[in-house]
């Protein structure tokens, strides 16, 4: 490992910006040393009090402040210093008890909902609803008639009624970033649903739910103490909302009574609030910086002295053509026939966008997939992988990987597949890498999952792919986070996570698209070289011809959800035979001059 290379410190990290930023804010700090100074005074009660919160003596009633008495003492002769501290400890533990019951409750309901989708987000919603319809005080003086008056029952009630706020927020970012392409990669790569949340989606709710923690925090101090205020709730020792109680009645003989617990729940709250605002900015600022520039990589840095290929520059030449593997005969590795894909509509009908699709991939064999954009590349083969968007389903056909029937296999089926045979290599690299890991983390996780290899062995493993796909530095690289790498180099770094599960079967959607063209070239490369040495199948999804040319022993040709040709490349990019292959690659010849002559899978220089 190089000793050189930068680590990422701990301060760059999201979680440490996000720190420095709230305690760089007026706000964000006076808030932050608010709190701590009322939990660390309530904490340290036992030290501080100069007696119990219930001794009392009756001759020293309403007595003003003298000697260790620094508040004086209500109307029953109790020290009001004594009172406010350990009735902090009862009032902050009741708020406690709330925010838990609402977390619990409303946080991981949120997560499943949002991310499953369906019926269950269905029934969270209504259910949610239905408790945000109550109206809080009702069911509160209900609950305590039903209950008892005691306060910690009635905070586990307003915690069930607050999770709402919860269940809603999560689920609504959880939502969002179900449709990410990184969680999308993270299941191709075999992880689990439980895993994904866990690692990939709770962390982007963290923010946004510590946000509502401290308002809901605020909401359950004041609540509580109007409860106690107005005499509905009593704990067994003081609280602050006891005190103000109290103090109220004695009001015309002592308002000053007033002022320690008023002042004790008004600035809490306050605190509370603003630290919500001030964490709200922090976080917005973080996610307005601009990401680090990315330092110079061969990918990046490949103007010169490159062995590239123009990728957009079809192949079609005299040379000899070969006949069309025979349809009928099904592969061994992938065989689909008759695919049918539909969309449900809100009429109730299904809109079919793949109609009855045949495709073959043999081992050791990479066969191209092209079409123009919407011809339904991309829907055949999510319909392999198991992963097509809500509402898409396979209405028809066959699909056989390794001889296995994966059309109607369950979510585990589909995740076992992919985590052993099938790999998948997306179209944009870098929105298929979660930002909040480093690579390694992204390469790592998925091996000790699936193949159950320990964190040393897969860390070992995961530098050697990373040579293997030629990153010049792969300790660096593996220690790097998303931002810090240039796009060929995530694309290098998805293909060495395909790699990884040891496939036999490799899907890459437009793997070269979102790159430029002397690292497209560099890429293809890559792909080709690791097919040729571990002898994998591969389902190049493409709408280049340049690229089937360069890499493809077979081709299909789709249009309009259907395979319109299919045969060799060589004979498919020579005497094609429907219209529409001939008008793709008139297209290609249009735009840029033909490469001769034709040869197959060879690299042109230049
Ligand atoms: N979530 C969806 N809901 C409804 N229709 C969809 C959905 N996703 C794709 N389609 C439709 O399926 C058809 C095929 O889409 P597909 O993504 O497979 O095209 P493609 O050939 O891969 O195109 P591209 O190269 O642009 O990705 C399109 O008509 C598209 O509108």
């Amino acid at each position: 490992m190089s000793d050189t290379a930068p680590r990422p410190s701990a301060a760059r990290t999201p979680r440490g910006r996000t720190l420095r930023r709230l305690l760089r804010s007026p706000l964000g700090l006076l808030s932050t040393a608010v709190l701590v100074l009322i939990v660390a005074a309530v904490l340290l009660a036992p030290l501080l009090a100069p007696q119990s919160a219930d001794a009392s003596n009756l001759r020293d009633a309403f007595a003003g402040p003298s000697g260790g008495h620094l508040l004086g003492f209500d109307s029953a002769g109790r020290d009001v210093l004594s009172r406010l501290l350990y009735g902090g400890q009862n009032t902050l533990g009741g708020a406690l008890i709330a925010l838990g019951v609402a977390l619990v409750l409303g946080v991981p309901t949120g997560l499943v909902a949002g991310y499953r989708g369906g019926w269950l987000d269905g029934l969270g919603n209504w259910a949610a609803n239905l408790v945000m319809s109550l109206p809080a005080m009702v069911v509160l003086l209900a609950s305590r008639a039903v209950l008892g008056p005691t306060v910690w029952v009635l905070m586990v009630v307003l915690g069930f009624l607050v999770a709402p706020n919860f269940f809603r927020l999560v689920r609504g970012i959880v939502a969002q970033v179900r449709g990410e392409l990184y969680v999308d990669a993270a299941r191709v790569s075999g992880l689990r649903d439980s895993r994904i949340m866990a690692r990939h989606v709770l962390i982007r709710v963290r923010g946004p739910v510590i946000i509502q923690v401290a308002l809901v925090a605020g909401i359950a101090i004041g609540l509580q103490a109007g409860l106690e205020f107005l005499g509905i709730g009593s704990s067994d020792g003081a609280t602050w909302g006891d005190m103000l109680n109290e103090a109220f009645q004695n009001l015309q003989r002592d308002p000053e009574l007033m002022l320690w617990p008023g002042l004790a729940l008004a600035l809490t709250s306050a605190a509370l609030v603003l630290l919500a605002a001030a964490l709200r900015d922090a976080l917005e600022d973080r996610a307005r910086e601009p990401a680090a520039p990315r330092p110079a990589t061969r990918d990046s840095a490949a103007d010169t002295g490159t062995t590239a290929v123009t990728a957009t520059t079809a192949a079609v030449t005299d040379a000899p053509s070969d006949t069309a593997a025979p349809q009928a005969e099904r592969s061994g590795l992938l065989s689909v026939r008759g695919l049918r894909v539909g969309y449900a509509q809100s009429d109730g009908r299904v809109h079919d966008v793949v109609h009855g699709v045949d495709l073959d991939v043999h081992e050791g064999e990479i066969v191209g997939l092209v079409g123009e954009s919407g011809s339904g590349k991309t829907q055949t083969a999510f319909s392999v992988l198991g992963i097509l968007p809500e509402g898409g389903r396979v209405t028809g056909g066959s699909v056989l990987v390794q001889g296995k029937e994966v059309v109607g296999l369950g979510e585990r089926g589909h995740r076992m597949l992919r985590g052993g045979v099938v790999a998948y290599v997306p179209q944009e690299p870098m929105s298929n890498l979660d930002p909040n890991f480093t690579v390694g983390s992204q390469l790592v996780e998925p091996m000790r999952c699936t193949l159950g290899l320990s964190r040393r062995e897969a860390t070992q493993r995961a530098l050697d792919l990373l040579r293997q796909v030629e990153i010049p530095d792969p300790p660096r690289a593996f220690r790097a986070w998303p931002h810090e790498i240039s796009g060929g180099m995530a694309q290098r770094v998805l293909i060495a996570g395909a790699m990884s599960l040891e496939p036999q079967l490799l899907i890459a959607d437009e793997p070269t698209t979102a790159l430029d063209v002397r690292v497209q070239a560099e890429v293809l490369d890559l792909l080709r070289k690791l097919q040729e040495e571990r002898r994998i199948g591969v389902l190049l999804v493409t709408h280049n011809m340049g690229v089937v040319a360069d890499l493809c022993d077979r081709v299909a040709v789709m249009r309009e959800g259907s395979i319109v040709e299919t045969g060799r490349t060589e004979q498919v990019l020579h005497r094609p035979q429907h219209p529409y292959t001939r008008t793709l690659l008139d297209a290609v010849l249009d735009q840029v001059p033909a490469r001769s002559p034709w040869q197959s899978r060879k690299v042109d220089v230049a």
